[in-house]
Parts: structure tokens; sequence; C-alpha cells
């Protein structure tokens, strides 16, 4: 077997994705793929585990409206902007159910794949692989479907049948999660509830990502994510046991790993709350490095704005008489912004920036 001739025609049009590419147990990858030598991850930037600094907090959720917990939960959001959150309230078997599900989709025959990729709306349903692979130099090591977080009757008419009751099942308890979780992070932002004001601009369109990286022949030369920030207003991920999630250290040359915790989800803060929160909450740069000898699988929830939910820094976190650092954006215009270009680390921002 060799390269297919057309290669973006055979990833995206014929809907094979990497994982079709994968899948022809090539020995070398095909040059599309190979990162130029700054952009991979040098593992003397890693920082060490047992470094306490440098570490993602991991939070017990279970009092969540405990001050400690609140406190511990701000401290993380203002300091690395990752944590992990154990006692979310989503039973194991949910997130068990979900993950198979995801294995479930991507092994599908190619045909059926294609045929989701080409009768479903964009706004329900999106198969991709890379991130935008008619803008970027290269490719990444990834195929992704995301799913919309819409009305039932779209979901039940759209989201695949092999994975729609699992996914449907976590996003019902995930939702109740995210609504603890944005109201302690409102809380300190002095802001008191979340009424449907908030509720439209902060979670008005929350998306369930599948993230697929099948093992990678030549991992050290591959970028499964190039170095990113979300767009969202906070991101809540699930990942499988085997690792390959970094967040770029506060010396901003290092990275630091998110080590696999059974059962926890790991969040992040976004673009969106960094915005509204006037640049307290960080929305931190991350990356993903791919395995050479097993596929992995992450499931982002991107609890995201509204689409034409207008984003800027709270009034109540300007009380003090404080500039805003940020305009006012529509969300669709900023989402359009991020998805029209290659990754590229923390520039995304510089849009929303006075
Ligand atoms: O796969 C992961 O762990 C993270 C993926 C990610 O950063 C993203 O989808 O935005
Ligand atoms: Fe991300």
């Amino acid at each position: 077997m060799s390269t297919p001739n057309n290669l973006i025609d055979f990833l995206v049009n014929q809907a094979n994705g990497v994982k079709g590419l994968a899948d022809l147990n090539l020995p070398n990858i095909p040059h599309q793929y190979i990162q130029p030598i700054q952009a991979r991850l040098d593992s003397c930037k890693i920082i060490p585990h047992d470094s306490e600094e440098q570490s993602i907090p991991i939070i017990d959720f279970t009092n969540w409206d405990d001050p400690d917990v609140q406190d511990s939960i701000f401290s993380a959001a203002t300091k690395l902007g990752f944590f992990q959150i154990v006692n979310h309230g989503i039973p194991i078997n949910v997130l068990d159910d979900l993950k198979a599900s995801v294995h479930k989709f991507f092994e599908l025959p190619v045909e059926e794949k294609k045929s989701v990729k080409e009768n479903s709306p964009p706004e329900v349903v999106r198969l991709a692989t890379s991130f935008s692979p008619h803008a970027e130099s290269v490719l990444e090591w990834k195929d992704y479907l995301q799913l919309v977080y819409t009305s039932e009757e779209k979901i039940h008419a759209y989201w695949p049948v092999v994975c729609k009751n699992q996914a449907l099942e976590y996003m019902k308890y995930a939702d109740a999660f995210i609504r603890k979780l944005l109201k302690v992070l409102l809380k300190k932002l002095n802001v008191k509830e979340l009424d449907k004001e908030r509720e439209y601009a902060l979670m008005g369109a929350m998306i369930l990502g599948f993230n697929y990286y099948p093992a990678c022949p030549e991992p050290e030369l591959v970028s499964g994510v190039g170095p990113h920030s979300d767009i969202s207003s906070i991101t809540v991920l699930l990942q499988d046991d085997i690792g390959g999630l970094y967040v770029r250290g506060k010396d901003g040359d290092s990275w630091i790993n998110v080590p696999p915790v059974n059962g926890a989800l790991v969040i992040n803060i976004g673009d969106v709350l960094q915005i509204m929160s006037n640049g307290r909450y960080k929305s931190i740069e991350h990356r993903v490095v791919v395995d050479g000898n097993k596929t992995r699988i992450s499931m982002p929830i991107f609890v995201n704005p509204a689409p034409d939910a207008v984003i800027g820094t709270l009034p109540e976190v300007l009380e003090n008489g404080e500039e805003p650092h940020y305009k006012q954006v529509v969300f669709s215009d900023y989402f359009n912004y991020f998805f029209s270009k290659a990754h590229d680390g923390k520039k995304t921002i510089e849009f929303a920036k006075i």
C-alpha cells in the first residue's frame, strides 16, 4: 500500500479520515502531516509530574457549594485555567457507555461515515478530519465528530444511531453539572445568578465533540492538535486512559501533562470567560500528542454562547472602575474567525482585544 494520490480527496471527500489512512498500515506518514521541528513537542520541555506548583489540581465536587471548594475552583481558573473534577455527579457507566459508542462510531464502515458527512446539516452534526484542512499547511492527526446539543427533534433526526442515546444521556447529566460549575465561576465574578440572558451568553449552544486520534507510526513527527486556546466559555473534557494532553506552563516555554484520572472530567476556561472576566480567568493554550501504539479518544463539551450572543466583559467585573480589555463581539463572528485559519496558539483572542 502507498499513500493515496489525492490525499485530501481520500481523507475529506471519501470520508476515510486519518483513521482510514492509519488502517493502511503505511510504514511512514505522508509528508502533509510532518510538523516543522519547532512545532513538535520537545520532551525536555515537559514538566515532571511531581512538580507541585505546576500541576493540574484535582477538585472534589461533592460539596460544590462549600466555600473552600469554590475557592479552589476560583484559584485554578485564575492560575492555569485547567483543573480536573471528580464526583461531578455523572455516573461512571454513562461515561463508559459514551466512550464505547465513540469507538463504535469511528469504526463504522466508511460508506456509513460518508453518509453522515453528506446527509447531516452542519448546524446539527459535523464530521471532519484534522482541524480546518483547507486552511492548514500541515495536517493534524485527528478525526472528529461534532454533535450540537440542540432540540430533541433535530437530535433524534440527525445524531448518528450508534452513539445517539449514549451521547444524549451524557449531555443530560453534563448539563446539570455545567450549570453548577458556571454558577460558581460567576459568583466569584460578583454575578449572583445564571439568569436566562447569561445562560444564552455562556451556554446557549453546547457542542459535544468526539476526537479520534489513531495510533501513529511516527508519533513524534505529527501533532494531534496544535497549540490553541478554546473559544468556548468553558470546555468539559472526558479523556480515556491513554494520555497526551499538555497545557502551556507559566514560563511560556514548558508543557504540563494532564494525566488521565479515572472518572474525572478535565475543565478548562475558554476565551469567552477570559473576555467576560476581563482576564481574571485564563484561557490557556493546550495541545495533543498522539500515541505510537494505541488509538486515543477524547470527548470535549464546548460550552459555547448562542451564535448571535454578544460577548463582552461583564458589567459586574468593571464595577470598580476598571477599563475593559476587550470589545464586544458577536460569538458567531469569533467562531467563524477561529475556524478560518489553522490553530495558532493564543492569537485568536486578539480579534476581541481593544
Ligand atoms: O483531546 C484532547 O485532550 C483535547 C482536545 C482539544 O483541545 C480540543 O478539541 O479543543
Ligand atoms: Fe482545546
